[in-house]
């Protein structure tokens, strides 16, 4: 569970978080709003990348604010990126791998959970090829075995479906709602395919100018009309 209290995020005169009070329990919790809402704010806050101004955040009972990005990770929080940033002449399983650099797994450890995520997302076949060889896909799927590996507790992912066809949006769609049973980590999805929120997300939160305008039942969130006007654009 992600518990925000009081959070601003600030800067210069922008407060892109704006005095954020939140709780988000669900396992899989949707995050949207118009663009410069705050949504990657929230998330570089999440990941320690931006340090807030005020306030604090709690994942699972345990203050996030003193810890690095590195503790954070060995704490068990994952980042997924708008860019996808596989490094090209590494090989599917290395690129995996490096993510556990940094963490208390032994080599054969490492090799079996890289194995296993590998096969969740689908690129057993690939494992060895380098990322160079890689199309979009196979990209964001190797973005998304990396937050997959060494225990994680929260996954934050940025449109991980941005640039896939309807196909693969729809192979994505499963991945993420199987991960909770996967890993047991929380899931935060930002992602403007509100097909994907709708489908994935059992709760969401609706970011405007930093502040939530909505948060509960996505099916419910997506049915108000601030909800409807502030993001889909639509008359209230
Ligand atoms: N590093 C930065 N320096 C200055 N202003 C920033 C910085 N990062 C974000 N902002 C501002 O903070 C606000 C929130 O931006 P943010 O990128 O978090 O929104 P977003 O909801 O993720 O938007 P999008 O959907 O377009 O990705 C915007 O007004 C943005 O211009």
């Amino acid at each position: 569970m992600i518990t925000i209290s009081q959070l601003t995020v600030q800067f210069g005169g922008v407060k892109a978080i704006n005095n954020l009070d939140v709780r988000l329990k669900a396992s899989v919790c949707g995050l949207i709003g118009p663009n410069g809402a705050g949504k990657t704010t929230l998330l570089n806050t999440l990941s320690g990348f931006i340090r807030s101004h005020s306030g604090t955040i709690a994942l699972n009972g345990q203050w996030l604010h003193p810890l690095t990005p590195a503790e954070r990770v060995r704490r068990g929080i994952r980042r997924s990126f708008q860019t996808e940033q596989v490094v090209e002449d590494l090989s599917v399983n290395d690129n995996i791998l490096a993510i556990l650099d940094h963490l208390p797994v032994s080599a054969k450890e490492a090799k079996a959970e890289v194995a296993r995520a590998v096969a969740y997302v689908g690129l057993t076949a690939v494992a060895h090829q380098l990322g160079s060889s890689l199309n979009l896909y196979q990209r964001r799927m190797v973005e998304l075995a990396k937050a997959l590996v060494g225990q994680p507790r929260l996954l934050l992912l940025d449109e991980p479906g941005a640039g896939m066809n309807e196909a693969e949006a729809l192979q994505l769609r499963q991945l993420i709602l199987g991960i909770p049973q996967f890993c047991q980590a929380q899931v935060l999805l930002i992602d403007h395919d509100v097909a994907l929120i709708s489908a994935t997300c059992e709760e969401t939160l609706v970011l405007d100018f930093g502040r939530c305008i909505a948060l509960g039942l996505t099916r419910e969130v997506l049915n108000k009309p601030c909800v409807r006007k502030a993001y889909l654009g639509e008359d209230a």
